[in-house]
């Protein structure tokens, strides 16, 4: 077992995790902990299998016919690999953030309250609460406050992201994936990202994946550097880049590949 640091409380725990699409393996027995209330940084050159491990936090490769799972992975002692699991009640446990924002087509309200609606919570006095504390928790609801029934749609890209934060952290979760959420921002849209990143993690486990070193730097208190479906280094992110233990963290993180 990978744990970076032995003495924090672990949320997650993954134990020889194999993964396939088909006969292809996209992962090689993986063996880690996520700490609580911590950001974790995924990071690694294209195709070593970032997202698809991400994906498995909240079995979203379910959607993926070809998709098979084998190991363990654990969130506060629920066996999230197995065929009784409630899918359902695990991506209310386990939130997601995607690479583009992905809005209904609805009101900024409806878009908050939207995992509520769908546990047929109708009550108005929870709904309103929960869009006012979400938008405040995503950063938005000075921005938006004027304007919660106006469509989702003609919010600017950041804020169409900031409102997809809030549409995860409405239902309560205990984990955030978040599968490059920047990288279709602006920089000043970034930043205002990365910043509420830092203020989430005071309630929420955050795991984040990105091709942008810095921003790994920025926002993460542990980074794991995987390559072809291989976790080969994990821990504290300012000992991994200041001195990584592996020869190819190092490289990756010099540029010398990647
Ligand atoms: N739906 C799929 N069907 C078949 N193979 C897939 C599928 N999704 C990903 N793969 C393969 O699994 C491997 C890991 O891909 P994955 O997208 O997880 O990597 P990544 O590190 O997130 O890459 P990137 O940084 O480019 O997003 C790659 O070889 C990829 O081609």
């Amino acid at each position: 077992m990978t744990t970076p640091n032995p003495l924090a409380d672990p949320v997650i725990e993954v134990e020889h995790l194999d993964f396939f699409y088909g006969t292809s393996q996209a992962l090689f027995d993986l063996n880690m902990v996520f700490p609580r209330r911590q950001v974790t940084a995924l990071i690694g050159p294209s195709g070593c299998g970032k997202s698809t491990f991400l994906r498995c936090i909240n079995r979203m490769n379910d959607l993926v016919d070809i998709s098979r799972m084998e190991g363990s992975i654990r969130i506060d002692d629920t066996e999230i690999n197995s065929g009784d699991l409630d899918v359902i009640e695990l991506r209310r446990r386990v939130g997601m953030v995607f690479q583009k924002s992905n809005p209904f087509p609805k009101s900024i309200y409806e878009n908050v309250i939207y995992g509520l609606r769908i546990a047929g919570i109708n009550d108005k006095k929870i709904l309103d609460e929960t869009v006012e504390r979400s938008l405040k928790g995503a950063g938005l609801w000075d921005e938006v406050k004027d304007r919660l029934q106006d469509s989702a749609l003609g919010m600017s890209g950041g804020q169409m992201q900031r409102l997809c934060i809030a549409r995860a952290i409405a239902v309560n979760p205990e984990v955030i994936l978040m599968d490059e959420p920047c990288s279709a921002l602006d920089p000043k849209s970034t930043a205002r990202v990365e910043d509420l990143i830092k203020e989430l993690r005071d309630d929420y486990t955050i795991i984040i994946v990105t091709h942008n070193m810095q921003q790994a730097a920025r926002v993460s208190d542990y980074t794991a550097f995987f390559f072809e479906g291989v976790l080969v280094e994990y821990g504290k992110t300012g000992d991994l880049f200041m001195k990584p233990k592996n020869k190819q963290t190092e490289d990756y993180i010099t540029g010398r590949f990647g």
